[in-house]
């Protein structure tokens, strides 16, 4: 910290006060977090209520799908291109073979809306380099391709016209290009760096001249040394997507600040909308979360986020996903579900069948997810709590049923439970029993379903509960 304090001048070392009001000093950051506390505009209100998104990984990696000559890849299927197995030329031309016959984006989207997604992000250009738009700034695209037509131009048409919001996923890291470079060492590579710098500041600024209506941009491929040296260069760029999208969604990911540091500056605030750094993980208290919103990126497999055709080690139950959502939801945060689609554009079964069985349950329950967040109630063991941030109304999502079946409700002081009922069946209502001051059983009478865990709603007293929506919000 001390040599910080010195390069940043000791005299810029300033009194600042956090979200929470604790007093602390600050380094003086030209490129650092540029907004203390959450944005409180209607777009990232509307991101905020989402809740349950769609990851989708799709490009070149679905061809070989894992495999190559016969030998089983276990990596990412996407990164299959680093495998030593797999020379870089072969891959580089995998681009002659992508013709994906059963792509269709307005099925892609149905299934998106039966599954209960509110928004949806793309990969338009993952690490490979390989763009699903038509890009004027590179021949690695889609139009080169046998398929020769735009991807993500469909695909955006197809999720609006569905009422799900569209993200581009962009990943600065692109192993395509002959100006990349993970570190700058020598003059040649910060000459070739800047082409690179252009190459992707004329790509990003492409992708919201063609797709208008998308909401955000969910960057990846930024941890390399050669991009934690762009503070300057990143702030401007972000500031100039923003302009050309007023309210656009940029999260943690993009920039790095004057120190090279990403997802929190070197004061430790959050830098740009969101946290993505729950990436295949989830926080486990509201501390984790450091009151800031989030999303949890999450494969169905351990780690397969691209299409492998041959998944092995844990691949996860809806009832699993169902409970991810639930938690993140509870944590004020967003649970987005990965889709990798294999080389011929199909969604493979097993993502099929749990999106149908998760939709199957957001078709009775999503009162208790969209527009929900964090409740400040004490965390029982039978679930997690959400909260209405609109109604003030408390569900109950139970994944553990008591042997007793009385679920322990402990809420803070002087706050009761006005009418306590089933979501599913409002008419099967409940009268809380008082064990302790301030604390209830709720005998449970729902039958144990094999659908997933029950929901029961709590309308808490009114004179608390304004109070208590307005601090959470
Ligand atoms: C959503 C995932 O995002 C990635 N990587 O995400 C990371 O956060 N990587 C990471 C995390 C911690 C330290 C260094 C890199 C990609 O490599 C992967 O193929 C996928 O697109």
């Amino acid at each position: 910290l001390a040599v910080t304090l010195t390069g940043a001048g000791l005299g810029s070392v300033i009194a600042q006060k956090a979200p929470d009001n604790t007093p602390r000093t600050s380094i003086a950051l030209e490129h650092g977090s540029h907004r203390l506390g959450k944005r409180t505009d209607e777009m990232m209100q509307t991101w905020r209520n989402y809740g349950l998104g769609q990851f989708i990984h799709w490009g070149l990696y679905a061809i070989p799908g894992g495999h190559w000559e016969g030998k089983y890849y276990g990596g990412a299927a996407e990164w299959i291109r680093s495998w030593k197995d797999m020379p870089n030329e072969a891959y580089d031309e995998l681009y002659k073979e992508f013709d994906p016959q059963n792509f269709d984006p307005r099925a892609w989207a149905k299934q998106a809306k039966s599954l209960g997604a509110k928004y949806m992000i793309i990969t338009t250009k993952h690490h490979d380099g390989f763009c699903l738009w038509p890009s004027e700034y590179t021949d690695y695209d889609v139009t080169n391709s046998p398929y020769g037509k735009d991807i993500i131009g469909p695909l955006v048409e197809a999720y609006d016209a569905e009422g799900i919001d569209v993200y581009l996923y962009f990943s600065v890291m692109d192993w395509n290009h002959l100006g990349y470079r993970s570190k700058l060492e020598t003059e040649e590579d910060r000459e070739a760096y800047e082409g690179f710098k252009e190459f992707t500041r004329n790509q990003l600024l492409e992708l919201l001249d063609l797709y208008p209506t998308t909401k955000g941009l969910w960057f990846d491929g930024t941890w390399d040394a050669a991009w934690k040296e762009q503070a300057a260069f990143a702030d401007k760029l972000e500031t100039e997507m923003r302009e050309k999208i007023p309210g656009l969604i940029i999260g943690s990911r993009f920039r790095p600040d004057d120190y090279g540091n990403r997802h929190f500056d070197s004061n430790g605030d959050l830098m740009g909308d969101y946290e993505q750094g729950w990436e295949r993980k989830l926080p486990e208290t509201f501390e984790d979360t450091k009151g800031n919103d989030w999303d949890c990126v999450m494969t169905v497999p351990e780690n397969q986020w691209g299409y492998h055709s041959d998944w092995r080690g844990h691949v996860k139950t809806s009832f699993e996903l169902i409970e991810m959502l639930v938690k993140s939801v509870s944590l004020n945060g967003n649970f987005v579900m990965n889709f990798g689609p294999d080389g011929q554009g199909s969604i493979r079964e097993e993502e099929t069948k749990l999106a149908a069985e998760i939709g199957d349950w957001m078709d009775v329950n999503h009162e208790a997810i969209y527009g929900c967040g964090y409740l400040d109630w004490k965390k029982q063991d039978w679930g997690y709590y959400t909260k209405n941030r609109e109604t003030g109304k408390v569900y109950m999502v139970v994944f553990n049923r008591p042997l007793n079946g009385a679920l322990r409700v402990k809420t803070p002081s002087k706050i009761g439970l006005e009418k306590v009922y089933s979501l599913k069946e409002p008419s099967v209502t409940y009268e809380p029993e008082e064990v302790h001051k301030d604390e209830y059983f709720i005998h449970l009478k729902e039958s144990k379903t094999s659908k997933g865990p029950v929901v029961i709603v709590i309308e808490p007293t009114k004179e608390k509960q304004q109070e208590g929506t307005e601090y959470q919000k």
